[in-house]
């Protein structure tokens, strides 16, 4: 039995059932969840115009016009959402043998769950995948006024003429940068002195100066003091003494585990936080195997291809273990979710993209690794061919004492599709000698490897 029927919840139930397992999923509002109607894909959609259009800007000879159509991106963000309408991903679930149940889950003891009057036991266990909710910050007025959380930043149906953004993080500066292009006027508020402050220091400064290109007025080292309704727009009173007022203000400063209402205190577990779990899925502190978590719930890598990665494996583990026998959940076998510890990639959709996986030079340092950092600009062949005046820069981070990768960063134009190759040199412990030769093709921006190998010394 599956409580949430998001990306995640969604793929738990499919990998049990073709384990050879019943699977029920129950779902309070659209089966898909965040990902599908509020979060990954409206957010991409609203993105890659804005994107296609720098990109055609950047090479002389290809007609542009100079702004986009915001009722056709609209148009097509919103066929990207189905309309806010779950019922294809309904008949997916029922076509791979899941039985949706519609309603609010909680947890109602060992192996059971109430949705309404309705007590539903499971035969074999129970999975949390509920996903996390934004967290509002406690700053004056904040609930007196009219605000965007990223539910109304994904699913607006006009530009507005501005908007304010609090938090530098990842959908703050993505949406930032949509709107703008979109013909907002966006100001984007960061508390630290650069927006994604846990990577590499030069992808946040490149992200602002691609954000500052794109008109949006960067702020940092100041956060939300206070906020109000003045004049029919929303003011946001900052740290430094100067305000802020715009038609709409997100409020993009994270989000945390929904795991306030499902009942998590029947067993033991403090409603609110994170369903900790071992790298088979299985909750901390609960005993009797029965109870697993995974996806933004468990507060392991919040992202939507990292939660179904632990799908997969809780799915299989739970088919595994009620077909009874050895089941193997040593690291990196199919039953575990190894690669949650260190090796979670990462893209983040702004023009410059942003793409990383692993450690930074900073967590490698902290794990007590002996490292070496080989860091470079992305002026490759493939890169100068790829738009004029590319810009982009790489990082590595070396285990000295393995001599394997544990930690690439890419900040440039299109460097998303690099990223999988980072993936499987660090997951794949992949020596530096023997990635030498692996020889990347003339003349693409995958040249960077090459570079950054010749850098390093090879
Ligand atoms: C604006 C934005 C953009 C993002 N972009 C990306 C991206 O590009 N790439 C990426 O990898 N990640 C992205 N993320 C993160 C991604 O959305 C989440 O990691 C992903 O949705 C997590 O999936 P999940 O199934 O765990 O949770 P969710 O998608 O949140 O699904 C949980 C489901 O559970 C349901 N539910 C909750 N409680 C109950 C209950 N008690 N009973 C019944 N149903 C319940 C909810 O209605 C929901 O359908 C983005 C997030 C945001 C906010
Ligand atoms: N492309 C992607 O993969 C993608 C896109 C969007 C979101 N996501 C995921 O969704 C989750 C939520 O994203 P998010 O950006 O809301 O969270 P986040 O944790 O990435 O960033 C929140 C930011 O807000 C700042 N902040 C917190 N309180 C503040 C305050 N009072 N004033 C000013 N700043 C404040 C924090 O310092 C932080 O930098 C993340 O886990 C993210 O990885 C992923």
């Amino acid at each position: 039995m599956v409580i949430g029927g998001g990306p995640v919840g969604e793929n738990v139930a499919a990998r049990a059932v073709r384990g050879g397992l019943t699977a029920a999923l129950v779902e309070h509002e659209l089966v898909g969840g965040e990902c599908s109607y509020w979060a990954c894909m409206p957010s991409k959609a609203l993105l890659r115009p804005g994107h296609a259009l720098a990109a055609a800007r950047r090479l002389p000879g290809v007609p542009v016009g100079d702004r986009l159509d915001p009722a056709a991106v609209l148009a097509r963000r919103d066929s990207f959402t189905s309309h806010w309408d779950d019922s294809g991903q309904v008949s997916w679930a029922e076509g791979a043998g899941i039985t949706v149940v519609r309603g609010h889950g909680r947890i109602a003891g060992e192996r059971q769950v109430s949705v309404g009057d309705r007590l539903l036991t499971a035969r074999h266990a129970v999975v949390v995948s509920t996903g996390s909710v934004p967290f509002t910050p406690p700053i004056e007025g904040i609930d007196t006024v009219r605000t965007w959380s990223s539910r109304e930043a994904t699913s607006a149906k006009s530009v507005p003429t501005s908007l304010a953004v609090l938090g530098g993080g990842v959908v703050g500066v993505e949406m930032a940068q949509a709107w703008a292009r979109l013909g907002a006027e966006v100001t984007l508020v960061v508390s630290q002195d650069r927006p994604l402050p846990r990577q590499e220091p030069f992808v946040g400064e490149l992200v602002a100066q691609g954000l500052v290109e794109d008109g949006v007025r960067v702020l940092t080292g100041v956060s939300g003091q206070a906020v109000s309704q003045v004049d029919g727009q929303v003011r946001l009173a900052l740290s430094d003494g100067s305000t802020v007022s715009a038609q709409e203000l997100l409020v993009a400063t994270g989000r945390r585990p929904a795991t306030a209402d499902i009942g998590v205190d029947l067993v033991g577990l403090n409603p609110g936080s994170p369903l900790t779990c071992d790298d088979t899925g299985l909750v901390e502190g609960v005993d009797g195997q029965w109870l697993y978590a995974a996806g933004d719930v468990n507060g392991r890598a919040p992202l939507t291809h990292q939660g179904k990665y632990q799908a997969r494996a809780v799915g299989d583990v739970i088919a595994a273990r009620a077909r009874g026998g050895a089941v193997d959940t040593s690291p990196w076998s199919p039953l575990v979710s190894t690669a949650d510890h260190a090796a979670v990639p990462q893209v983040v959709f702004t023009d410059p993209e942003v793409a990383f996986v692993g450690r930074t030079a900073e967590q490698a340092a902290k794990d007590g690794l002996r490292t070496r950092v080989v860091d470079l600009d992305i002026a490759v062949a493939g890169s100068s061919l790829h738009a004029d005046g590319y810009r982009g820069k790489a990082r590595m981070v070396v285990d000295e004492d393995r001599r394997v990768l544990v930690g690439v960063t890419f900040v440039g134009q299109d460097v998303a599709e690099l990223l999988h190759s980072a993936t499987v040199a660090v997951v794949g412990a992949v020596p530096v000698d023997r990635l030498w030769h692996a020889v990347p093709s003339y003349p693409t921006i995958s040249e960077v490897w090459l570079r950054l190998l010749e850098a390093y010394g090879l």
